[in-house]
């Protein structure tokens, strides 16, 4: 997968060097490019934002430099054109399930805004030929969009082939599509089985795989109740039945 990067903070993105994501870089399963905006913007100052049209508080990012640094990665690259992901809190969420869709995707170009986001012309200019997505990571307000492409970067990268070791399976991941969709991990626990007077859950040193199956998911059920009620009202009791014959 191809992934390009426009920003003006190139340098937030050092965390693509290392870890997961740094070794699918080196193993050419991610071919990361990195641009910065401020080579497309022509005056002595280098300026890439202005005031709102209609006042308002903040700064807009002028059309012309994204305008130009689009064009030079989609020039850049082949001929089938990105799909653009632009990071805002007015966006769609992303969720699991979006991730998926993007790690099928050949070529992602992320479009990171600082301010108050970016002239909306930009997205109206691509979208007629691209598929331009406007993609929200939480309900909060981050200074800019290069921590949601990081995060997105993430999310992403973990399910392309060759990635995750089977060990590590993205397939079992809570979210994700199946499995346990709609439902969260429950604890996790690993050797010594009593550490300062904590013991580990004994139905997890039975070596009863049914047993420990239907515990785990209760485990899930009551952290979902816990922390996300709303997840409950969506989970298709079926589909628990289902987990228990995986098991
Ligand atoms: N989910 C989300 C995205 C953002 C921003 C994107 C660009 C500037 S602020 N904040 N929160």
């Amino acid at each position: 997968m191809r992934v390009d990067v426009i920003s003006i903070f190139p340098e937030y993105f050092a965390p693509l060097d290392v870890s997961l994501i740094g070794k699918a870089r080196e193993r050419g399963i991610l071919d990361v490019h990195l641009h910065q905006l401020r080579d497309h913007a022509h005056d002595v100052h280098r300026t890439v934002d202005d005031t709102p049209y209609g006042g308002g508080p903040g700064m807009v990012m002028k059309p012309g430099p994204w305008g130009e640094a689009v064009d030079a990665v989609l020039a850049s690259g082949p001929a089938d054109p990105p799909r653009m992901i632009v990071p805002t809190p007015s966006g769609v969420p992303f969720t699991q399930r979006l991730a998926m869709e993007y790690a099928a995707e050949p070529w992602l170009l992320f479009t990171p805004a600082r301010y108050e986001g970016i002239d909306s012309r930009v997205m109206a200019e691509y979208g007629a030929r691209m598929r331009v997505d406007e993609v929200s990571i939480g309900d909060y307000v981050l200074a800019g969009g290069e921590v949601a492409v990081l995060v997105m970067i993430e999310a992403v990268g973990r399910l392309l082939p060759g990635v995750l070791g089977n060990v590590n399976s993205a397939v079992d991941d809570s979210f994700a599509p199946g499995a346990m969709e709609n439902l969260l991990e429950g604890p996790v626990y690993t050797k010594p089985p009593e550490w300062r007077g904590h013991e580990v859950p004994e139905i997890l040193l039975s070596g009863h795989h049914g047993k420990i199956a239907r515990w785990r998911r209760d485990q899930a059920l009551r952290r979902t109740a816990r922390n996300r009620p709303e997840l409950l009202a969506a989970l298709d009791p079926e589909s628990l039945d289902k987990h228990d014959r995986r098991a």
